[in-house]
């Protein structure tokens, strides 16, 4: 865990926010495991691993055997002529995939973006992958740190507490970001 603190302080330090350790302690309060085994399938085409959708909490850490099928979405920017495109994750012995859950991209006032992901099936091999999910507590209240606020000078989000972030992502199915749509400001 000591890892995922370093990162948080780092992507936090780059924004000119000084996250001390109390703080660290409320973001990354909760840890939830998963074991995901996605058995081969006849027809991938036709099948969804994990349909497209960006992790609820904070930072994820995710090892993956060496199968593949792990998807990230890039952004469309036209500013700086980049389609938004689907790009495999590809397994690499000993490494973790990292990444920034929606709490990040709220606290960033959006600097940081989500990575929206999903997997695809094999019809060759079956595949596991293991995430560890960190998540504030649920009591935590989160909105757009004053500091990156103040330079933007818009607050994109609102403020929220997270166990109602939790409740909306749950009670909806996957659908890309959407599950953001909650936190955002003048969301039409
Ligand atoms: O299996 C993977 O590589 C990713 C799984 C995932 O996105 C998730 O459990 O949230
Ligand atoms: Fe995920």
């Amino acid at each position: 865990m000591s890892m995922v603190r370093k990162l948080l302080q780092v992507l936090l330090e780059n924004l000119g926010v000084k996250l001390e350790d109390s703080m660290i302690d409320v973001l990354v309060d909760k840890k939830m495991v998963n074991m995901n085994y996605y058995p081969t399938c006849p027809n991938p085409d036709l099948t969804v691993g994990v349909g497209r959708h960006s992790d609820m909490g904070t930072l994820t850490i995710l090892l993956q055997d060496g199968i593949g099928g792990l998807y990230v979405k890039i952004e469309e920017d036209s500013e700086f002529g980049k389609k938004g495109e689907w790009v495999e994750i590809p397994p690499v012995p000993s490494a973790l995939v990292i990444n920034v859950g929606d709490m990040v991209q709220v606290l960033s006032n959006g600097k940081y973006k989500s990575a929206e992901h999903r997997v695809r099936t094999t019809s060759t091999k079956s595949r596991v992958s293991i995430p560890i999910f960190t998540m504030p507590n649920a009591t935590a209240k989160i909105a757009p740190f004053p500091e990156v606020v103040e330079k933007d000078g818009n607050t994109l989000y609102k403020e929220f507490v997270f166990v109602d972030y939790m409740k909306n992502f749950f009670s909806n199915a996957h659908d890309g970001k959407k599950s953001l749509d909650f936190a955002k400001i003048n969301s039409a």
